[in-house]
């Protein structure tokens, strides 16, 4: 493998979830970013490294706090992850003692601010139009020509979204591959199965590209709210429940705000000899 790093340093990271979506957090600041695809590949590995539903590198910024991105366990860029912003949100926060502080990503500036014990992400506008989400090609985005007929939104990333009677009955694994590699999505997706219990509140799960079943999406929760609004089903602020725990979600004027919890999990160091098998 290409490294433009001293393989004979330590490499330390943070593991970190929100709610049971977990992260491996590598602080780059100050230095070139030092994560590849293969890098990404071999920590995701449970087994050879330590695993992960995606990768944060967090990097220096001329125009935020910090610059933020994100790898899925396959090796593949994901363009927005709620869950690790507010993970890494929460590191900020602490560090500055700010009550709020920005970070860049793919898609743009976001906001995280101290919300009690929890941290609140503004996840920003969705985007509704079939090639941004992005589609192959135009077809009603609120009512997809699949099978189920999901509602597409992006978050920065691409989400279908299912409305389901009954969550215990839906096959999420089966139907969520099928989904995720089914050719109206150019760039793959990520597929979340909804029941709406009420006008506040969801139950969700989550298939996610490049990773797979995961206790909790960030920008998933998001779509799934804006889905459940553009279809009538719910308000714009309903509480969600994911097989992670809670998260609150609130579609507002400036955009999407996500609030819910953080941990961290242990903070350790990969040594010279794994990433010189990388
Ligand atoms: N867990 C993340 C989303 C990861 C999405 C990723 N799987 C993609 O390829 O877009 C979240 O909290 O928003």
């Amino acid at each position: 493998m290409q490294q433009d790093f001293d393989t004979s340093r330590r490499l330390p990271f943070l593991k970190m979830h929100g709610l049971g979506n977990d992260f491996v957090i590598v602080d780059s600041r100050g230095r070139d970013a030092i994560v590849t695809a293969e890098l990404a590949r071999a920590v995701g590995d449970r087994h050879r490294g330590v695993g992960f539903d995606q990768l944060a590198e967090i990097r220096s910024s001329d125009a935020a706090d910090i610059d933020l991105d994100f790898w899925n366990s396959d090796g593949s860029r994901a363009g927005a992850c709620g869950n690790a912003t507010r993970c890494v949100g929460r590191l900020m926060l602490d560090e500055t003692g700010k009550d709020e502080i920005t970070i860049r990503t793919e898609r743009g500036i976001l906001i995280a601010r101290r919300a009690g014990d929890e941290v609140s992400v503004n996840m920003g506008h969705p985007q509704r139009m079939w090639d941004e989400v992005p589609l192959s090609h135009p077809v009603d985005t609120d009512f997809l020509p699949l099978e189920g007929e999901p509602v597409a939104v992006g978050m920065g990333n691409p989400h279908a979204v299912f409305f389901v009677p009954d969550i215990k009955e839906v096959d999420v694994a089966g139907w969520g591959k099928r989904v995720e590699y089914d050719p109206l999505f150019p760039q793959r997706t990520n597929v979340e199965f909804a029941e709406v219990r009420s006008r506040d509140e969801i139950r969700m799960r989550v298939w996610e590209r490049g990773t797979g079943i995961t206790l909790a999406c960030g920008s998933g929760a998001c779509a799934t709210v804006v889905a459940a609004s553009v279809r009538g089903l719910t308000d714009k602020k309903v509480r969600m429940e994911v097989d992670g725990g809670w998260l609150t979600l609130d579609w507002r004027e400036d955009g999407v705000w996500m609030t819910g919890p953080t941990q961290l999990v242990f903070q350790a160091e990969f040594d010279a000899s794994f990433l010189e098998r990388v």
